[in-house]
C-alpha cells in the first residue's frame, strides 16, 4: 500500500477550480515533484494535504487513514510537514529556537512538569535539545545555531524551514520550491541534502520550476495544468511528453 493516496481531489474558491479530481499515490522513500506552470493549482495541493485549506472533493489518505480536512497541527503530528513558497521562519529567534519550535508538537508535558520544572521536564528538554543539533549538524546549520533566524542567508533560512518540518518526526516533507532564489552552488547543496533525506528513509514530495532540479532527482514526476493531472511517469518520460511541453510553451512564464 502506497505511503500518501490522493484520490479525486478538488478545491473550488467560488466558481473558480484550483484543483480538479487530481489522484496520485507516493510510496514511502519516494522524491516525487509536481510540476506545472504558474497558477496550476500545486500550491493548492499542497494547502489541502497539510489542512490549511479544506478539501471541496476528494480524499487523502496517509498510512491507511483519511486525513482530508484535520486541523494542520493534526496533520503534522501524523507526520507530514512542510515549507512554503515564502519562507515562514520565526526570524527574530534564533536558529536552534526554529527547530526546537517544530519540536513541540511531539512532546507531552503538563503544566505542572512546566511549572516545577520537573525531572522529567529537564530530562526531555536536554533530549530536545540534543536532537535538535543533530539536525542542525546534518544539514550544516550547526555552527550557526545561535544565530537569529533573520540574519541568515537566504539559502540558509531555506535549509532552516527544511530542519524546522525535520524536527517535527515528520515522515513526508513537503517541500515547496525549495530551491527558489538559490544560487548554482545553493541549489547543489539542496539537492545533495534531499537525497541524504530519502536516504534516511524520509519521503519527500517537492513543487519546484527548477528543472535541473526536478530531472536530478525525483524518481518520478506529476504534472498538473490547470488543475488537472495531465501526466506522471520517470523524469526521461515527462521531459519528452508532448501534452507537458505544451503546457509549458502555451504559457508566458
Ligand atoms: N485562497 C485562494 N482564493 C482564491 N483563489 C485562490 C486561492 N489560492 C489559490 N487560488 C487560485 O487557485 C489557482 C491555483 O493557484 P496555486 O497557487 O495553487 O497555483 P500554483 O501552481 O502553486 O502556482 P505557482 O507555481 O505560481 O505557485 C490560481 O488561479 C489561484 O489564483
Amino acid at each position: 500500500m502506497a505511503l500518501l493516496e490522493v484520490k479525486g481531489l478538488s478545491k473550488h474558491f467560488g466558481g473558480l477550480v484550483a484543483v480538479d479530481g487530481v489522484s496520485f499515490e507516493v510510496n514511502q522513500g519516494e522524491i516525487i515533484s509536481i510540476i506545472g506552470p504558474n497558477g496550476a493549482g500545486k500550491t493548492t495541493l499542497f494547502n489541502m494535504l497539510t489542512g490549511v485549506y479544506t478539501v471541496t472533493d476528494g480524499e487523502i489518505v496517509f498510512d491507511g487513514n483519511p486525513i482530508q480536512n484535520q486541523p494542520p497541527q493534526e496533520i503534522v503530528k501524523a507526520g507530514i510537514a512542510r515549507t512554503f513558497q515564502n519562507i515562514r521562519l520565526f526570524s527574530d529567534m534564533r536558529v536552534i529556537e526554529n527547530v526546537l519550535v517544530g519540536m513541540h508538537i511531539n512532546t507531552n508535558y503538563n503544566f505542572l512538569d512546566i511549572l516545577f520544572r520537573t525531572k522529567k521536564f529537564r530530562g526531555k528538554e536536554v533530549e530536545k535539545h540534543e536532537k535538535a543539533i543533530e539536525i542542525l549538524d546534518s544539514i550544516g546549520l550547526k555552527d550557526k545555531m545561535h544565530n537569529y533566524a533573520v540574519n541568515l542567508p537566504y539559502g540558509d533560512q531555506r535549509r532552516l524551514e527544511i530542519a524546522r518540518a525535520i524536527s517535527t518526526d515528520a515522515k513526508i516533507i513537503l517541500l515547496d520550491e525549495p530551491a527558489a532564489g538559490m544560487n548554482e552552488r545553493e541549489s547543489d547543496n539542496l539537492l545533495n541534502f534531499i537525497k541524504k533525506l530519502r536516504d534516511k528513509g524520509y519521503t519527500i514530495i517537492m513543487i519546484e520550476h527548477d528543472m535541473s532540479v526536478v530531472m536530478n532527482i525525483s524518481d518520478r514526476i506529476y504534472v498538473i495544468d490547470y488543475g488537472k493531472k495531465i501526466a506522471e511517469g520517470l523524469p526521461a518520460e515527462i521531459a519528452n511528453n508532448k501534452r507537458v511541453i505544451e503546457a509549458y510553451l502555451g504559457r508566458s512564464e
